[in-house]
């Protein structure tokens, strides 16, 4: 596993970058890259329509938008959404040779599926990255095809950890659990911080105070989970129950049988359904 609490600089990184798709995940890419050093002339985006803060980074450090002249990417990262995916590889095919790993950010779409567009002996790595990564803080997990080598593996973990750490997975089907618990998790933190907010509105606060109220929270409570690594989740939430006190009464309601961990359980089961239908 790397940290980004120790990147590793990407200035004498060896090859050429392809983005394809630099929307929310390609852009906070992107960012990290050039953050951590990457030589724009390195990088090449092919997207048709960047939002506008991606855009403006792209013109600022003059990378090249959708060569003219195809050139053989190194790393080619595909982050389309899945649902135009069949319609856009085949549109970057030539830009795949012998010396490409290409990495795939993209919900559902299997190795197996990459590898019919781009040929069986391509070397893939499926991953799936989440937004906390615009900030540094995102966590990735990442199965390789048999296909790829040490350095392509190095490679790309260099160019993930800019945004986050890497978590290898030793079978390329537990991407869609991972999916689900950290691909989608940060959707499930930021609902808790509307749901707190619209109970303290519900219980008598003017909305404003308790939207103030959770989203500190929420903020603070993760940079106090960020900041004690050794001290399992679990603690950190006894050390705010006092026995028989406001937080127990909370707790037992959230608890209950038909509470949040059933919740949980039936929402991941879910988003990694979902996972597996988009390989479709
Ligand atoms: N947003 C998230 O939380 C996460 C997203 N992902 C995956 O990342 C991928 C991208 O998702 P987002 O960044 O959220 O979507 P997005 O909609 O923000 O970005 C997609 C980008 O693709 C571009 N695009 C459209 N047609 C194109 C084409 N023909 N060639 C090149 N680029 C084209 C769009 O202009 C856009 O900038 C998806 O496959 C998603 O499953 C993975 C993990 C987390
Ligand atoms: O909702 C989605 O399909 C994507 C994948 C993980 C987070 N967003």
């Amino acid at each position: 596993m790397t940290d980004a609490a120790s990147p590793r600089s990407l200035a004498t990184f060896a090859g050429h970058v392809v983005l394809v798709g630099a929307g929310q995940m390609g852009g906070a890419l992107l960012r990290g890259w050039l953050g951590h050093g990457l030589p724009p002339a390195r990088i090449t985006v092919v997207d048709p329509r960047p939002p506008a803060n991606v855009q403006a980074i792209i013109d600022e450090h003059g990378i090249a938008l959708d060569p003219a002249e195809p050139a053989v990417a190194d790393v080619l990262i595909l982050a389309v959404k899945p649902q135009i995916a069949d319609d856009v590889m085949p549109l970057v095919r030539h830009l795949v040779g012998p010396r490409t790993v290409v990495v795939s950010v993209m919900a559902g779409k299997t190795i197996a599926r990459l590898e019919e567009v781009f040929g069986a002996g391509t070397a893939i790595v499926r991953t799936i990255p989440n937004t906390p990564a615009a900030v540094g803080r995102g966590i990735t997990g990442a199965a390789a095809s048999d296909q790829v080598t040490a350095a392509q593996r190095a490679a790309v973990e260099t160019l993930l950890s800019a945004v986050g750490r890497v978590e290898w997975l030793m079978r390329e089907d537990w991407i869609d659990i991972v999916t689900a618990v950290s691909g989608s998790g940060p959707a499930y933190v930021f609902l808790l911080a509307e749901v707190m907010a619209k109970a303290g509105a519900a219980a008598g606060l003017p909305p404003e105070l308790a939207a103030r109220l959770a989203r500190a929270t929420v903020e603070g409570a993760g940079e106090l989970m960020h900041r004690s690594p050794d001290v399992e989740p679990a603690t950190l939430r006894q050390n705010v129950t006092s026995p028989n006190g406001t937080t127990h009464a909370a707790l037992q309601v959230l608890m209950g049988a038909e509470g949040i961990d059933a919740a949980f359980v039936a929402a991941i089961a879910a988003a990694a359904k979902r996972s597996r239908e988009l390989a479709g």
